[in-house]
Protein backbone atom coordinates (compact mmCIF):
# COMPACT_ATOMS: atom_id res chain seq x y z
CA UNK A 1 0.00 0.00 0.00
CA UNK A 2 2.94 2.48 0.58
CA UNK A 3 3.99 2.24 -3.17
CA UNK A 4 0.67 3.04 -3.98
CA UNK A 5 0.31 6.20 -2.20
CA UNK A 6 3.52 7.47 -3.19
CA UNK A 7 2.93 7.30 -6.47
CA UNK A 8 0.83 9.45 -8.36
CA UNK A 9 -1.35 7.02 -10.12
CA UNK A 10 -3.86 6.27 -7.45
CA UNK A 11 -4.36 2.21 -7.77
CA UNK A 12 -7.69 2.93 -5.57
CA UNK A 13 -9.62 4.12 -8.62
CA UNK A 14 -8.21 1.50 -11.14
CA UNK A 15 -10.24 -0.94 -8.80
CA UNK A 16 -13.36 0.97 -9.22
CA UNK A 17 -13.06 0.19 -12.86
CA UNK A 18 -12.39 -3.53 -13.44
CA UNK A 19 -11.82 -5.17 -17.07
CA UNK A 20 -14.58 -6.83 -18.71
CA UNK A 21 -13.79 -10.66 -18.77
CA UNK A 22 -12.15 -11.87 -22.41
CA UNK A 23 -12.54 -8.75 -24.67
CA UNK A 24 -9.18 -7.04 -25.77
CA UNK A 25 -9.42 -3.73 -26.87
CA UNK A 26 -7.17 -2.42 -29.60
CA UNK A 27 -7.19 1.63 -30.20
CA UNK A 28 -8.35 1.30 -34.04
CA UNK A 29 -9.04 3.70 -36.54
CA UNK A 30 -10.78 6.08 -34.61
CA UNK A 31 -9.41 4.92 -30.69
CA UNK A 32 -11.45 2.71 -28.63
CA UNK A 33 -14.54 1.68 -29.92
CA UNK A 34 -17.03 -1.48 -28.51
CA UNK A 35 -20.26 -2.29 -26.86
CA UNK A 36 -20.56 0.92 -24.28
CA UNK A 37 -21.79 -1.12 -21.90
CA UNK A 38 -18.22 -2.69 -21.49
CA UNK A 39 -16.28 0.16 -22.00
CA UNK A 40 -15.96 2.11 -18.61
CA UNK A 41 -12.29 0.09 -17.96
CA UNK A 42 -10.83 1.70 -21.15
CA UNK A 43 -12.63 5.08 -21.03
CA UNK A 44 -11.08 5.49 -17.11
CA UNK A 45 -7.67 4.32 -18.18
CA UNK A 46 -7.83 6.53 -21.50
CA UNK A 47 -8.63 9.42 -19.28
CA UNK A 48 -5.03 8.66 -17.39
CA UNK A 49 -3.17 8.56 -21.28
CA UNK A 50 -4.80 11.66 -21.68
CA UNK A 51 -3.30 13.52 -19.11
CA UNK A 52 -0.04 11.61 -19.53
CA UNK A 53 -0.52 13.22 -22.99
CA UNK A 54 -0.88 16.72 -21.83
CA UNK A 55 1.99 16.32 -19.33
CA UNK A 56 4.06 15.17 -22.32
CA UNK A 57 3.61 17.82 -24.41
CA UNK A 58 2.88 20.57 -21.94
CA UNK A 59 -0.83 21.42 -23.80
CA UNK A 60 -4.19 20.77 -23.64
CA UNK A 61 -5.39 17.79 -25.35
CA UNK A 62 -9.03 16.26 -25.73
CA UNK A 63 -10.92 13.20 -24.59
CA UNK A 64 -13.86 12.59 -26.68
CA UNK A 65 -16.73 10.00 -26.27
CA UNK A 66 -18.34 8.79 -29.27
CA UNK A 67 -19.19 5.96 -31.51
CA UNK A 68 -19.96 8.09 -34.95
CA UNK A 69 -21.71 5.86 -36.98
CA UNK A 70 -22.20 2.66 -34.95
CA UNK A 71 -25.23 1.99 -33.35
CA UNK A 72 -26.79 3.92 -29.98
CA UNK A 73 -25.48 1.00 -28.13
CA UNK A 74 -22.20 1.35 -28.58
CA UNK A 75 -20.26 3.81 -27.44
CA UNK A 76 -15.95 4.78 -27.75
CA UNK A 77 -13.31 6.85 -26.76
CA UNK A 78 -10.62 8.65 -28.98
CA UNK A 79 -7.64 11.14 -28.27
CA UNK A 80 -6.94 14.55 -29.63
CA UNK A 81 -3.72 16.10 -29.68
CA UNK A 82 -2.97 19.64 -29.11
CA UNK A 83 -2.87 20.48 -32.79
CA UNK A 84 -7.03 19.02 -32.80
CA UNK A 85 -5.85 16.26 -34.58
CA UNK A 86 -5.52 12.37 -33.84
CA UNK A 87 -3.28 11.41 -30.69
CA UNK A 88 0.11 10.02 -32.62
CA UNK A 89 0.57 6.88 -33.96
CA UNK A 90 3.80 6.44 -31.62
CA UNK A 91 1.52 6.34 -28.32
CA UNK A 92 -1.32 3.38 -29.60
CA UNK A 93 1.15 0.38 -28.39
CA UNK A 94 0.95 2.05 -24.95
CA UNK A 95 -2.87 2.82 -25.30
CA UNK A 96 -3.40 -0.61 -26.12
CA UNK A 97 -1.24 -1.83 -23.48
CA UNK A 98 -2.48 -0.01 -20.48
CA UNK A 99 -6.44 -0.41 -21.58
CA UNK A 100 -5.72 -4.35 -21.49
CA UNK A 101 -3.38 -4.25 -18.68
CA UNK A 102 -4.74 -6.69 -15.99
CA UNK A 103 -6.83 -5.47 -13.10
CA UNK A 104 -5.13 -5.55 -9.42
CA UNK A 105 -7.70 -7.80 -7.85
CA UNK A 106 -7.27 -10.65 -10.55
CA UNK A 107 -3.65 -10.69 -9.58
CA UNK A 108 -2.15 -12.40 -7.06
CA UNK A 109 1.81 -11.56 -6.77
CA UNK A 110 2.97 -8.33 -5.06
CA UNK A 111 4.54 -6.67 -7.81
CA UNK A 112 1.99 -7.74 -10.04
CA UNK A 113 -0.58 -6.12 -8.00
CA UNK A 114 0.88 -2.57 -9.40
CA UNK A 115 0.62 -4.01 -13.22
CA UNK A 116 -1.05 -1.14 -14.04
CA UNK A 117 0.90 1.41 -11.85
CA UNK A 118 4.10 -0.01 -12.94
CA UNK A 119 3.40 -0.06 -16.93
CA UNK A 120 2.74 4.18 -16.73
CA UNK A 121 6.06 4.48 -14.50
CA UNK A 122 7.73 2.81 -17.37
CA UNK A 123 5.97 4.53 -20.03
CA UNK A 124 6.50 7.90 -18.34
CA UNK A 125 10.49 7.20 -18.25
CA UNK A 126 10.92 5.87 -21.55
CA UNK A 127 9.11 8.93 -22.64
CA UNK A 128 10.33 11.40 -20.18
CA UNK A 129 7.11 12.54 -19.49
CA UNK A 130 7.24 15.78 -16.09
CA UNK A 131 5.51 13.68 -13.69
CA UNK A 132 4.70 14.19 -10.29
CA UNK A 133 6.75 17.99 -10.09
CA UNK A 134 4.24 19.98 -9.88
CA UNK A 135 3.12 20.35 -13.50
CA UNK A 136 -0.25 20.22 -14.45
CA UNK A 137 -2.62 18.85 -17.49
CA UNK A 138 -5.87 19.76 -18.66
CA UNK A 139 -8.06 17.81 -20.91
CA UNK A 140 -11.08 19.13 -22.46
CA UNK A 141 -13.83 16.28 -22.23
CA UNK A 142 -16.64 16.04 -24.67
CA UNK A 143 -19.44 13.55 -25.94
CA UNK A 144 -21.88 12.94 -27.88
CA UNK A 145 -25.26 11.89 -27.42
CA UNK A 146 -25.15 8.14 -26.32
CA UNK A 147 -27.29 7.09 -23.39
CA UNK A 148 -24.01 5.56 -21.86
CA UNK A 149 -22.01 8.55 -22.30
CA UNK A 150 -22.81 10.33 -19.19
CA UNK A 151 -21.67 7.33 -16.91
CA UNK A 152 -18.67 6.57 -19.47
CA UNK A 153 -17.68 10.76 -18.95
CA UNK A 154 -17.56 10.28 -14.93
CA UNK A 155 -15.23 7.30 -15.51
CA UNK A 156 -13.16 9.81 -18.23
CA UNK A 157 -12.83 12.17 -15.46
CA UNK A 158 -11.84 9.41 -12.61
CA UNK A 159 -8.94 8.93 -14.87
CA UNK A 160 -7.76 11.78 -15.30
CA UNK A 161 -8.08 12.32 -11.88
CA UNK A 162 -6.45 9.62 -11.10
CA UNK A 163 -3.05 11.79 -11.68
CA UNK A 164 -1.78 14.41 -9.77
CA UNK A 165 -2.07 17.45 -11.35
CA UNK A 166 -4.62 16.69 -14.21
CA UNK A 167 -7.82 18.88 -14.80
CA UNK A 168 -11.20 17.99 -16.37
CA UNK A 169 -12.79 20.18 -18.45
CA UNK A 170 -16.09 19.28 -19.35
CA UNK A 171 -17.33 21.07 -22.99
CA UNK A 172 -20.90 18.98 -22.82
CA UNK A 173 -22.23 17.58 -25.80
CA UNK A 174 -20.16 18.45 -29.25
CA UNK A 175 -19.30 16.77 -32.21
CA UNK A 176 -16.17 15.52 -32.46
CA UNK A 177 -14.83 18.42 -34.72
CA UNK A 178 -16.28 20.50 -32.33
CA UNK A 179 -13.96 19.39 -29.63
CA UNK A 180 -11.10 18.78 -31.85
CA UNK A 181 -11.60 22.77 -33.36
CA UNK A 182 -11.58 23.66 -29.39
CA UNK A 183 -8.53 22.05 -28.21
CA UNK A 184 -6.42 23.49 -31.74
CA UNK A 185 -7.75 26.83 -30.87
CA UNK A 186 -7.11 27.03 -27.27
CA UNK A 187 -3.31 26.10 -27.46
CA UNK A 188 -3.35 28.41 -30.58
CA UNK A 189 -3.91 30.98 -27.93
CA UNK A 190 -7.49 31.77 -30.17
CA UNK A 191 -11.02 31.81 -29.49
CA UNK A 192 -12.18 28.50 -28.64
CA UNK A 193 -15.57 28.31 -27.14
CA UNK A 194 -18.68 26.84 -28.41
CA UNK A 195 -20.42 29.94 -29.61
CA UNK A 196 -16.76 31.06 -30.94
CA UNK A 197 -16.79 28.07 -33.46
CA UNK A 198 -20.72 29.06 -34.38
CA UNK A 199 -19.68 32.78 -34.81
CA UNK A 200 -16.72 31.57 -37.06
CA UNK A 201 -18.54 29.43 -39.03
CA UNK A 202 -21.25 31.29 -39.67
CA UNK A 203 -18.78 34.74 -40.65
CA UNK A 204 -16.95 32.89 -42.42
CA UNK A 205 -19.75 31.34 -44.67
CA UNK A 206 -21.49 35.00 -45.13
CA UNK A 207 -17.95 36.56 -46.40
CA UNK A 208 -17.60 33.57 -48.67
CA UNK A 209 -21.18 34.46 -50.30
CA UNK A 210 -20.31 37.66 -50.21
CA UNK A 211 -17.16 37.40 -52.65
CA UNK A 212 -19.31 35.14 -54.47
CA UNK A 213 -20.53 35.99 -58.18
CA UNK A 214 -24.99 37.04 -57.77
CA UNK A 215 -25.53 33.62 -58.78
CA UNK A 216 -29.27 32.46 -58.56
CA UNK A 217 -29.36 28.92 -56.58
CA UNK A 218 -31.02 26.19 -55.10
CA UNK A 219 -31.18 27.67 -51.85
CA UNK A 220 -33.48 25.08 -50.19
CA UNK A 221 -31.40 22.10 -48.42
CA UNK A 222 -32.98 19.38 -46.52
CA UNK A 223 -30.74 17.99 -43.94
CA UNK A 224 -30.52 14.62 -42.09
CA UNK A 225 -29.02 14.99 -38.98
CA UNK A 226 -28.94 10.91 -37.93
CA UNK A 227 -30.74 11.81 -34.69
CA UNK A 228 -27.30 12.83 -33.25
CA UNK A 229 -25.57 15.71 -32.16
CA UNK A 230 -24.62 16.97 -35.75
CA UNK A 231 -28.30 17.46 -36.30
CA UNK A 232 -28.61 19.08 -33.10
CA UNK A 233 -25.21 21.43 -33.63
CA UNK A 234 -26.55 22.45 -37.28
CA UNK A 235 -30.27 23.48 -35.55
CA UNK A 236 -28.39 25.68 -33.04
CA UNK A 237 -25.83 26.87 -35.63
CA UNK A 238 -28.99 28.30 -38.50
CA UNK A 239 -30.06 30.28 -36.31
CA UNK A 240 -26.99 32.30 -36.56
CA UNK A 241 -26.87 31.98 -40.71
CA UNK A 242 -28.30 33.88 -43.15
CA UNK A 243 -28.14 33.09 -47.04
CA UNK A 244 -29.03 29.33 -46.49
CA UNK A 245 -32.76 27.75 -46.22
CA UNK A 246 -31.71 24.60 -44.32
CA UNK A 247 -34.33 22.01 -43.05
CA UNK A 248 -33.39 19.64 -40.63
CA UNK A 249 -34.62 16.17 -40.05
CA UNK A 250 -33.48 13.11 -37.16
CA UNK A 251 -32.68 16.46 -35.08
CA UNK A 252 -32.98 13.73 -32.30
CA UNK A 253 -35.93 15.11 -30.53
CA UNK A 254 -37.98 12.36 -28.98
CA UNK A 255 -40.15 10.48 -31.28
CA UNK A 256 -37.55 11.30 -34.42
CA UNK A 257 -35.71 8.38 -34.27
CA UNK A 258 -33.11 6.15 -32.77
CA UNK A 259 -29.34 7.73 -33.64
CA UNK A 260 -28.35 6.30 -36.87
CA UNK A 261 -30.71 3.78 -37.61
CA UNK A 262 -31.68 3.76 -40.96
CA UNK A 263 -30.11 7.62 -41.47
CA UNK A 264 -27.13 8.87 -41.20
CA UNK A 265 -24.04 9.64 -43.83
CA UNK A 266 -22.84 5.77 -43.11
CA UNK A 267 -26.55 4.31 -43.87
CA UNK A 268 -26.82 6.41 -46.68
CA UNK A 269 -23.56 6.19 -48.07
CA UNK A 270 -23.50 2.78 -47.93
CA UNK A 271 -26.87 1.76 -48.92
CA UNK A 272 -27.58 3.90 -51.11
CA UNK A 273 -30.89 5.12 -49.89
CA UNK A 274 -32.73 7.48 -48.68
CA UNK A 275 -32.96 7.69 -44.67
CA UNK A 276 -35.76 7.86 -42.76
CA UNK A 277 -38.00 10.78 -42.73
CA UNK A 278 -37.48 11.22 -46.31
CA UNK A 279 -40.19 10.23 -48.32
CA UNK A 280 -41.37 11.36 -52.07
CA UNK A 281 -41.68 14.89 -51.04
CA UNK A 282 -38.19 14.92 -51.31
CA UNK A 283 -37.18 13.51 -54.83
CA UNK A 284 -34.98 15.50 -56.96
CA UNK A 285 -34.52 17.68 -53.94
CA UNK A 286 -30.62 18.74 -52.63
CA UNK A 287 -29.99 16.82 -49.48
CA UNK A 288 -27.14 15.93 -47.47
CA UNK A 289 -26.93 13.71 -44.09
CA UNK A 290 -24.66 13.77 -41.59
CA UNK A 291 -23.13 10.95 -39.07
CA UNK A 292 -23.79 10.28 -35.52
CA UNK A 293 -20.86 12.64 -34.14
CA UNK A 294 -21.22 15.04 -36.96
CA UNK A 295 -17.60 14.53 -38.67
CA UNK A 296 -19.20 12.92 -41.94
CA UNK A 297 -21.24 14.82 -44.56
CA UNK A 298 -22.39 13.06 -47.94
CA UNK A 299 -24.79 14.77 -49.93
CA UNK A 300 -27.81 13.21 -51.96
CA UNK A 301 -30.63 13.54 -54.68
CA UNK A 302 -33.57 11.58 -53.67
CA UNK A 303 -34.66 10.01 -56.83
CA UNK A 304 -38.08 8.79 -57.95
CA UNK A 305 -37.34 5.35 -57.92
CA UNK A 306 -38.37 2.96 -54.83
CA UNK A 307 -35.96 4.09 -51.78
CA UNK A 308 -32.60 4.65 -54.27
CA UNK A 309 -30.55 7.83 -53.77
CA UNK A 310 -28.24 9.16 -56.55
CA UNK A 311 -25.51 9.95 -53.78
CA UNK A 312 -23.36 12.89 -53.65
CA UNK A 313 -20.14 11.27 -51.54
CA UNK A 314 -17.04 12.43 -50.15
CA UNK A 315 -15.29 12.02 -53.71
CA UNK A 316 -17.34 14.44 -55.15
CA UNK A 317 -17.06 17.16 -52.23
CA UNK A 318 -13.05 16.62 -52.56
CA UNK A 319 -13.60 16.96 -56.69
CA UNK A 320 -15.75 20.00 -56.12
CA UNK A 321 -13.51 21.73 -53.14
CA UNK A 322 -10.40 21.08 -54.96
CA UNK A 323 -11.98 22.78 -58.67
CA UNK A 324 -12.34 25.51 -56.27
CA UNK A 325 -9.05 25.68 -54.50
CA UNK A 326 -7.21 25.47 -57.83
CA UNK A 327 -9.63 28.30 -60.11
CA UNK A 328 -8.66 30.29 -56.86
CA UNK A 329 -4.94 29.74 -56.78
CA UNK A 330 -4.80 30.05 -60.54
CA UNK A 331 -6.57 33.93 -60.57
CA UNK A 332 -4.17 34.35 -57.41
CA UNK A 333 -1.10 32.91 -59.27
CA UNK A 334 -1.67 34.41 -62.68
CA UNK A 335 -1.60 37.96 -61.37
CA UNK A 336 2.06 39.94 -61.82
CA UNK A 337 3.77 39.67 -58.17
CA UNK A 338 2.71 36.91 -56.53
CA UNK A 339 5.34 33.85 -56.47
CA UNK A 340 4.29 31.04 -59.11
CA UNK A 341 2.21 28.43 -59.37
CA UNK A 342 4.64 26.32 -58.68
CA UNK A 343 5.74 27.79 -55.29
CA UNK A 344 2.11 26.31 -54.42
CA UNK A 345 2.02 23.18 -53.92
CA UNK A 346 -1.98 21.60 -53.87
CA UNK A 347 -2.06 18.25 -53.27
CA UNK A 348 -5.27 15.60 -52.83
CA UNK A 349 -5.12 12.55 -50.27
CA UNK A 350 -8.13 9.81 -50.87
CA UNK A 351 -7.80 5.94 -49.83
CA UNK A 352 -8.50 3.00 -51.88
CA UNK A 353 -12.31 3.37 -51.95
CA UNK A 354 -12.19 6.44 -53.54
CA UNK A 355 -14.27 5.48 -56.64
CA UNK A 356 -11.56 5.07 -59.87
CA UNK A 357 -12.93 7.43 -61.90
CA UNK A 358 -13.11 10.31 -58.76
CA UNK A 359 -9.04 9.64 -58.93
CA UNK A 360 -9.04 10.10 -62.66
CA UNK A 361 -11.06 12.72 -62.88
CA UNK A 362 -8.54 14.78 -60.36
CA UNK A 363 -5.97 13.17 -62.38
CA UNK A 364 -7.03 14.99 -65.28
CA UNK A 365 -7.08 18.35 -63.78
CA UNK A 366 -3.57 17.97 -63.67
CA UNK A 367 -3.53 17.35 -59.71
CA UNK A 368 -1.37 15.18 -57.55
CA UNK A 369 -3.38 12.84 -56.04
CA UNK A 370 -1.45 10.63 -52.95
CA UNK A 371 -2.90 7.77 -52.16
CA UNK A 372 -3.23 6.88 -48.24
CA UNK A 373 -4.45 4.01 -45.63
CA UNK A 374 -8.04 4.02 -44.31
CA UNK A 375 -8.24 6.50 -41.47
CA UNK A 376 -8.02 10.15 -41.43
CA UNK A 377 -5.01 10.15 -39.51
CA UNK A 378 -3.04 8.88 -42.43
CA UNK A 379 -4.61 10.77 -44.82
CA UNK A 380 -4.36 14.57 -42.02
CA UNK A 381 -0.29 13.65 -42.48
CA UNK A 382 -0.53 13.52 -45.87
CA UNK A 383 -2.44 16.16 -46.96
CA UNK A 384 -0.49 18.52 -43.86
CA UNK A 385 2.61 17.89 -46.38
CA UNK A 386 1.42 20.68 -49.02
CA UNK A 387 0.71 24.29 -48.89
CA UNK A 388 -2.95 23.75 -49.74
CA UNK A 389 -3.68 19.92 -48.52
CA UNK A 390 -7.27 18.33 -49.42
CA UNK A 391 -8.68 15.05 -47.84
CA UNK A 392 -11.58 12.78 -48.13
CA UNK A 393 -12.42 9.65 -47.38
CA UNK A 394 -15.25 8.64 -50.09
CA UNK A 395 -17.53 7.79 -47.21
CA UNK A 396 -17.40 11.87 -46.60
CA UNK A 397 -14.81 12.55 -43.77
CA UNK A 398 -12.47 15.09 -44.71
CA UNK A 399 -10.99 18.71 -44.22
CA UNK A 400 -8.76 20.97 -46.21
CA UNK A 401 -5.30 22.08 -44.91
CA UNK A 402 -3.42 25.08 -45.12
CA UNK A 403 0.41 25.46 -44.37
CA UNK A 404 1.22 28.66 -41.60
CA UNK A 405 3.18 29.93 -44.66
CA UNK A 406 0.93 30.00 -47.24
CA UNK A 407 -1.26 31.54 -44.90
CA UNK A 408 0.83 34.28 -43.68
CA UNK A 409 1.64 35.02 -47.25
CA UNK A 410 -1.86 34.93 -48.57
CA UNK A 411 -2.51 37.80 -45.86
CA UNK A 412 0.55 39.51 -46.69
CA UNK A 413 -0.35 39.51 -49.76
CA UNK A 414 -3.78 40.45 -49.41
CA UNK A 415 -3.06 43.35 -47.46
CA UNK A 416 -1.16 44.64 -49.93
CA UNK A 417 -3.90 44.15 -52.40
CA UNK A 418 -6.30 46.29 -50.19
CA UNK A 419 -4.37 49.22 -51.01
CA UNK A 420 -3.41 48.72 -55.33
CA UNK A 421 -5.72 46.44 -56.86
CA UNK A 422 -8.83 45.94 -54.17
CA UNK A 423 -11.50 44.13 -56.14
CA UNK A 424 -9.73 42.76 -58.85
CA UNK A 425 -10.23 38.93 -59.27
CA UNK A 426 -6.38 38.24 -57.88
CA UNK A 427 -7.56 40.21 -54.43
CA UNK A 428 -10.86 38.44 -54.23
CA UNK A 429 -9.29 35.28 -54.86
CA UNK A 430 -6.92 36.30 -51.96
CA UNK A 431 -9.62 36.44 -49.49
CA UNK A 432 -11.74 33.76 -50.73
CA UNK A 433 -8.94 31.25 -49.88
CA UNK A 434 -8.40 32.88 -46.47
CA UNK A 435 -12.16 32.87 -45.66
CA UNK A 436 -12.04 29.32 -46.42
CA UNK A 437 -9.17 28.60 -44.07
CA UNK A 438 -11.37 30.12 -41.47
CA UNK A 439 -14.68 28.03 -42.83
CA UNK A 440 -12.64 25.04 -42.66
CA UNK A 441 -11.94 22.83 -39.80
CA UNK A 442 -8.59 22.71 -39.96
CA UNK A 443 -8.11 20.03 -37.13
CA UNK A 444 -10.49 17.25 -38.26
CA UNK A 445 -12.69 16.23 -40.95
CA UNK A 446 -16.29 18.51 -39.85
CA UNK A 447 -19.66 17.94 -41.62
CA UNK A 448 -20.87 21.36 -40.22
CA UNK A 449 -17.94 23.80 -41.86
CA UNK A 450 -17.62 21.42 -45.19
CA UNK A 451 -21.48 21.45 -45.18
CA UNK A 452 -21.01 25.44 -46.02
CA UNK A 453 -18.51 25.06 -47.74
CA UNK A 454 -20.26 23.42 -50.21
CA UNK A 455 -22.59 25.76 -50.13
CA UNK A 456 -20.52 28.54 -50.28
CA UNK A 457 -18.82 26.79 -53.72
CA UNK A 458 -22.38 25.76 -55.56
CA UNK A 459 -23.00 29.25 -54.64
CA UNK A 460 -20.16 30.73 -56.19
CA UNK A 461 -20.15 28.18 -59.65
CA UNK A 462 -24.20 28.92 -59.73
CA UNK A 463 -24.19 24.74 -60.04
CA UNK A 464 -27.12 23.15 -58.93
CA UNK A 465 -26.42 19.82 -57.14
CA UNK A 466 -27.14 17.60 -60.17
CA UNK A 467 -24.71 19.88 -62.51
CA UNK A 468 -22.33 18.93 -59.46
CA UNK A 469 -23.32 15.21 -59.60
CA UNK A 470 -22.49 15.62 -63.67
CA UNK A 471 -18.61 16.54 -62.81
CA UNK A 472 -18.13 12.74 -63.31
CA UNK A 473 -19.93 9.27 -63.38
CA UNK A 474 -18.72 6.80 -60.55
CA UNK A 475 -18.06 3.32 -61.69
CA UNK A 476 -20.11 0.76 -59.92
CA UNK A 477 -18.70 -0.77 -56.76
CA UNK A 478 -19.27 -3.23 -54.09
CA UNK A 479 -18.38 -3.06 -50.34
CA UNK A 480 -18.44 -6.20 -48.13
CA UNK A 481 -18.01 -7.52 -45.14
CA UNK A 482 -16.18 -10.94 -44.62
CA UNK A 483 -16.37 -12.40 -41.03
CA UNK A 484 -13.18 -14.09 -40.37
CA UNK A 485 -11.54 -16.18 -37.37
CA UNK A 486 -9.28 -13.56 -37.34
CA UNK A 487 -9.31 -10.12 -39.05
CA UNK A 488 -5.39 -9.21 -37.77
CA UNK A 489 -4.22 -12.40 -39.96
CA UNK A 490 -4.71 -9.86 -43.45
CA UNK A 491 -1.86 -7.44 -43.21
CA UNK A 492 -1.15 -5.36 -46.48
CA UNK A 493 0.70 -2.97 -47.67
CA UNK A 494 0.83 -0.39 -51.04
CA UNK A 495 -2.26 2.32 -48.51
CA UNK A 496 -4.05 -1.12 -48.07
CA UNK A 497 -4.08 -2.31 -52.07
CA UNK A 498 -2.21 -5.06 -51.42
CA UNK A 499 -2.25 -8.58 -48.82
CA UNK A 500 0.73 -9.21 -48.36
CA UNK A 501 -0.01 -11.94 -45.51
CA UNK A 502 -1.74 -14.48 -45.71
CA UNK A 503 1.19 -15.53 -48.46
CA UNK A 504 -0.78 -16.61 -52.21
CA UNK A 505 -4.23 -14.56 -51.46
CA UNK A 506 -3.29 -11.41 -53.08
CA UNK A 507 -2.35 -13.61 -56.45
CA UNK A 508 -5.60 -14.89 -56.21
CA UNK A 509 -7.63 -11.67 -56.37
CA UNK A 510 -5.32 -10.64 -58.89
CA UNK A 511 -6.26 -13.63 -61.19
CA UNK A 512 -9.73 -12.84 -60.66
CA UNK A 513 -10.00 -8.90 -60.79
CA UNK A 514 -8.01 -9.31 -64.55
CA UNK A 515 -11.58 -11.33 -65.40
CA UNK A 516 -13.43 -7.86 -65.28
CA UNK A 517 -13.04 -4.77 -67.62
CA UNK A 518 -12.24 -1.69 -65.53
CA UNK A 519 -12.19 -4.29 -62.49
CA UNK A 520 -10.15 -3.02 -59.30
CA UNK A 521 -10.48 -4.48 -56.17
CA UNK A 522 -8.50 -4.68 -52.54
CA UNK A 523 -9.22 -6.61 -49.04
CA UNK A 524 -8.06 -5.25 -45.48
CA UNK A 525 -8.89 -5.95 -41.62
CA UNK A 526 -11.32 -3.21 -40.59
CA UNK A 527 -10.34 -0.77 -37.45
CA UNK A 528 -13.65 -0.48 -36.17
CA UNK A 529 -15.42 -3.65 -36.62
CA UNK A 530 -14.52 -6.95 -36.14
CA UNK A 531 -14.60 -7.87 -40.05
CA UNK A 532 -12.45 -7.91 -42.96
CA UNK A 533 -13.55 -5.34 -45.69
CA UNK A 534 -14.16 -6.47 -49.55
CA UNK A 535 -14.18 -3.57 -52.14
CA UNK A 536 -14.58 -4.30 -56.12
CA UNK A 537 -15.44 -1.76 -58.65
CA UNK A 538 -15.84 -3.06 -62.48
CA UNK A 539 -17.96 -1.54 -65.45
CA UNK A 540 -20.99 -2.98 -64.38
CA UNK A 541 -22.82 -3.31 -60.95
CA UNK A 542 -23.18 -7.03 -61.67
CA UNK A 543 -19.76 -7.45 -62.17
CA UNK A 544 -18.47 -5.63 -59.39
CA UNK A 545 -20.88 -7.79 -57.37
CA UNK A 546 -19.47 -10.61 -58.90
CA UNK A 547 -16.13 -9.79 -58.26
CA UNK A 548 -16.49 -8.51 -54.85
CA UNK A 549 -18.30 -12.11 -53.95
CA UNK A 550 -15.73 -14.15 -54.89
CA UNK A 551 -12.98 -11.72 -53.16
CA UNK A 552 -14.91 -12.93 -50.03
CA UNK A 553 -14.95 -16.38 -50.90
CA UNK A 554 -10.95 -16.23 -51.31
CA UNK A 555 -10.90 -14.92 -47.99
CA UNK A 556 -13.10 -16.92 -46.43
CA UNK A 557 -10.64 -19.70 -48.03
CA UNK A 558 -7.64 -18.22 -46.39
CA UNK A 559 -8.77 -17.26 -43.01
CA UNK A 560 -11.81 -19.44 -42.48
CA UNK A 561 -15.37 -18.94 -42.53
CA UNK A 562 -16.90 -17.18 -39.84
CA UNK A 563 -20.46 -16.87 -39.90
CA UNK A 564 -22.67 -14.86 -41.86
CA UNK A 565 -21.24 -12.07 -44.99
CA UNK A 566 -22.84 -8.79 -44.92
CA UNK A 567 -23.33 -6.10 -47.04
CA UNK A 568 -21.12 -3.01 -46.03
C1 LIG B 1 -14.59 1.70 -45.47
C2 LIG B 1 -14.89 2.71 -44.43
O1 LIG B 1 -15.81 3.51 -44.60
N1 LIG B 1 -14.10 2.69 -43.33
C3 LIG B 1 -14.28 3.63 -42.24
C4 LIG B 1 -14.23 2.93 -40.90
O2 LIG B 1 -12.95 2.35 -40.75
P1 LIG B 1 -12.63 0.80 -40.88
O3 LIG B 1 -11.18 0.71 -40.45
O4 LIG B 1 -12.86 0.48 -42.30
O5 LIG B 1 -13.59 0.08 -40.01
O6 LIG B 1 -14.43 3.88 -39.86
C5 LIG B 1 -13.40 4.88 -39.78
C6 LIG B 1 -13.71 5.76 -38.60
O7 LIG B 1 -14.91 6.45 -38.76
C7 LIG B 1 -13.34 5.65 -41.09
O8 LIG B 1 -12.28 6.56 -41.02
C8 LIG B 1 -13.17 4.68 -42.26
O9 LIG B 1 -13.23 5.37 -43.46
MG1 LIG C 1 -17.94 10.04 -37.39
Amino acid sequence: MTHEKQHPILLDYVRQYPLPHGVRFTYGTAGFRSEGSILASTVFRAGILAALRSLKTGSTVGLMLTASHNPISDNGVKIADPDGGMMIQQWEPFADALVNAPDPEHLLQVSALFHCTLLVIQFVKEENIPFGGGQSANILLGRDTRPSGDALLEAAKQGINSVVGAFAIDMGILTTPQLHWMVRNINKGTRSSESDYMEQLAKSFRCLVDLAPDNTMESKLVVDGANGVGGEKLQQLKKILSGLDICVRNTGKEGEGLLNEGCGADYVQKEKAIPSSFGLDDVGMKCASLDGDGDRLVYFIPSASSNNVDLVDGDKILTLFALFIKEQLDFLCNEQGFDNKEAVSLGVVQTAYANGASTAYLKKLGLEVVLAPTGVKYLHKEAATFDVGIYFEANGHGTILFSEKFLSHLQARSDELSSTASGSESHKSGLRLLEVSRLINQAVGDALSGLLLVEAVLQYKGWSIKAWNELYQDLPSRQLKAKVADRNAVVTANAETKVVKPPGLQELIDEETAKYPCGRCFVRPSGTEDVVRVYAEASTQEAADSLAQSAVQLVDRFLGFAGSHQKA
